[in-house]
C-alpha cells in the first residue's frame, strides 16, 4: 500500500497506541512516541503493555509493514510528519481539575523543535480554552526561536470505549474536528475518510465547542447511570425492581436503552475524572454545576451499596468470613483499574475484618500491585474462587460469569449467598438452587 500521511503521535496508552495503530493500518506511515522507555523497548518486540481486543495483531502487522514506528524521539517524528496528535493523558488533580502538564509539555516541546508547518491536533480530553492555551505557548516558543513556522491547533476529542477501542475507532458513531481552517479541516477529513463512510459523521465546529462536546458526552452518560443508580436505590425501598424499570424506560424511543444499567457505580479512567474536571470548569467561571455534582455524589455512594449489603446479611465485623470476588477490572474488556469499584469494595472488606479470594481473567497482575497484599489471594481461574469461602460478590460482568455452575457455587460456598453488583442471574433460577440472591434494585 503506498504511504499516504506522515503522522506523529504523543501518548501511546489506549487512545494513542489504538489511534496510531487503526491509522497505521490505512497505510499512513505512523511515528508513535512516547517518554515511557520501557513501554516503547516493549511494544518494538510486539509486548503491548494493555489487554485491548484486536490490537495486538494490528499492531504488530503494522510494525513489520514498518508503517508505526515506535519511539522516544520526539524531534524525529515531528521533523518526518505534517501532523501531530497529542493522546496524554489528562489525570485528575487533587482538586478535581485536569491536570494538563504532559499536554502543555508537549505543546512546548512542539513549538520548541517543529521544522515546517505542523497541525496540532488535541486528542485528549481537554477543558475548554486549552485549545487557545496550547497555541498561545507553541507561538511563545516559535517566537523565541526566531522562527516562523505556521501552525493550526484543532480540537478532535475521541469517543472510543475500553474493550472496544479499536472497533470503536475503525467504525466511530462521529468524528468531532474543532476548528476554523479549512486546510486543517480537509486534512483531517482525508485522514479519517476510510473510517468515516457516512460523511454525514464528520461533525465541524469551533475549537471550544468541540472541547465540551467531549465532556459534555461523558458527563450525559455518567449522568444517565447515576440517575439509574438513583432510581434503583428507590426501587430497593418500594418493592420495584429495576432491570424491569429500565426495559419500560428504556423502550421510549426518546431514551433509548443504553447506559441505563444500574450496578456498583462507574469507573474508569474517563467518567469518574471528566465529571470531577466539567465541574470544576463551571466553578472556575462562576457557576455550580449542581446535577454533575450529585452524579458525582451518587457514584461515589453506589460503590458502597453492595458492602452494605454484605454488612446486613453477616453483620458489621466481618472478621473471619472469606469473599470469593468474581472480576477486578472497571468493567469487562478491559485490564485497565483505574477507579474500579472493585477497589473500594475489597478495601471495605478487609477493613471490617474479612479476607477475599479473586479471579479476573485480565486485571490480576495490575490489581496486585493496586490492591493491599495481605488477606488478598488470586487464582487463576473462575471456580477456584469459591473454595472454603463464605460468600461470592459478581464485581464485573466478563462472559464467563455470565452463566456460571450455580449447582457447583450452591455446594461449594459455605453458605450459598451470592451479592451481585451488576444484576446479572435471574432471582427465580438462584432460588431454585436455594441460592441467597442480593442484587441492586430490588
Ligand atoms: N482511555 C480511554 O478510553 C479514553 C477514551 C477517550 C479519551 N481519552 C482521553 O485520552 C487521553 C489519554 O488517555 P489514555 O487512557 O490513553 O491514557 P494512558 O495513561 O493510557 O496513556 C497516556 C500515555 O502518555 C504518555 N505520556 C505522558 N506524558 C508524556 C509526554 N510528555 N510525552 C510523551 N508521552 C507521554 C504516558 O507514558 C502514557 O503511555 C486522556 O485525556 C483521556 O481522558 C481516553
Ligand atoms: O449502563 C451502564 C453502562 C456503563 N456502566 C459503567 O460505566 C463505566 C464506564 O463504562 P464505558 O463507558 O463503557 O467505558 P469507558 O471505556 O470508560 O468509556 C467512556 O469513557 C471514554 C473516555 O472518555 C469515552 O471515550 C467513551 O465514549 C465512554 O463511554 C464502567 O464502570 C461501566 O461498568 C454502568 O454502570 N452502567
Amino acid at each position: 500500500m503506498v504511504v499516504k500521511i506522515n503522522i506523529t503521535v504523543i501518548g501511546t496508552g489506549y487512545v494513542g497506541l489504538v489511534t496510531g495503530t487503526c491509522f497505521s493500518d490505512l497505510g499512513n506511515r505512523v511515528y508513535c512516541v512516547d517518554i515511557d522507555e520501557n513501554k516503547i523497548n516493549a511494544l518494538k518486540k510486539g509486548i503491548i503493555p494493555i489487554y485491548e481486543p484486536d490490537l495486538e495483531k494490528l499492531v504488530v502487522k503494522n510494525y513489520e509493514k514498518e508503517n508505526i514506528i515506535f519511539t522516544t524521539e520526539l524531534e524525529i517524528s515531528l521533523t518526518n510528519s505534517n501532523i501531530c496528535f497529542i493522546c496524554v493523558g489528562t489525570p485528575a488533580s487533587d482538586d478535581g481539575e485536569a491536570d494538563l502538564t504532559a499536554v502543555f509539555e508537549i505543546a512546548k516541546n512542539i513549538g520548541k523543535l517543529m521544522n515546517h508547518d505542523m497541525i496540532v491536533v488535541t486528542k485528549s480530553t481537554v477543558p475548554v480554552g486549552t485549545g487557545d492555551k496550547i497555541k498561545s505557548i507553541i507561538s511563545k516558543e516559535l517566537k523565541d526561536r526566531g522562527v516562523e513556522y505556521g501552525f493550526e491547533v484543532v480540537s478532535n476529542p475521541e469517543f472510543l470505549k475500553e474493550g472496544t477501542a479499536v472497533k470503536d475507532s475503525m467504525r466511530p458513531d462521529r468524528v468531532i474536528i474543532g476548528s476554523d481552517n479549512d486546510k486543517a479541516i480537509a486534512i483531517l477529513k482525508e485522514l479519517y475518510a476510510p473510517y468515516v463512510k457516512n460523511h454525514e459523521r464528520f461533525i465541524i465546529m469551533d475549537i471550544k465547542s468541540a472541547e465540551m462536546s467531549k465532556y459534555a458526552s461523558n458527563a450525559m452518560l455518567a449522568t444517565r447511570i447515576s440517575f439509574m443508580n438513583e432510581i434503583a436505590n428507590i426501587c430497593e425501598k418500594t418493592g420495584a425492581d429495576v432491570n424491569q424499570v429500565r426495559l419500560g424506560v428504556g423502550s421510549d424511543a426518546r431514551i433509548g436503552y443504553s447506559f441505563l444499567y444500574a450496578g456498583c457505580g462507574y469507573g474508569g479512567s474517563c467518567f469518574p475524572k471528566d465529571v470531577k474536571a466539567l465541574i470544576k470548569t463551571g466553578e472556575n467561571v462562576g457557576y455550580t454545576p449542581k446535577i454533575l455534582k450529585e452524579v458525582e455524589r451518587i457514584n461515589q455512594n453506589q460503590k458502597y451499596v453492595i458492602i452494605n449489603k454484605i454488612k446486613k446479611h453477616f453483620g458489621d465485623d466481618l472478621t473471619g468470613l472469606k469473599f470469593a470476588v468474581w472480576g477486578l477490572s472497571f468493567k469487562p474488556g478491559t485490564d485497565d483499574m483505574r477507579e474500579a469499584p472493585s477497589i473500594v469494595i475489597i478495601n471495605e472488606i478487609l477493613k471490617a475484618g474479612g479476607s477475599v479470594k479473586t479471579y479476573d481473567p485480565k486485571s490480576m497482575e495490575l490489581s496486585k500491585t493496586i490492591l493491599p497484599k495481605d488477606n488478598v489471594e488470586y487464582v487463576s481461574k473462575r471456580d477456584q474462587v469459591l473454595d472454603n469461602c463464605d460468600a461470592l460478590i459478581l464485581v464485573t460482568e466478563w462472559n464467563e460469569f455470565k452463566s456460571p455452575d450455580f449447582n457447583k457455587i450452591a455446594k461449594t460456598l459455605k453458605s450459598p449467598v451470592i451479592f451481585d453488583g451488576r444484576n446479572q442471574y435471574d432471582d427465580e433460577v438462584l432460588s431454585k438452587f436455594g441460592i441467597k440472591y442480593y442484587r441492586i434494585g430490588r
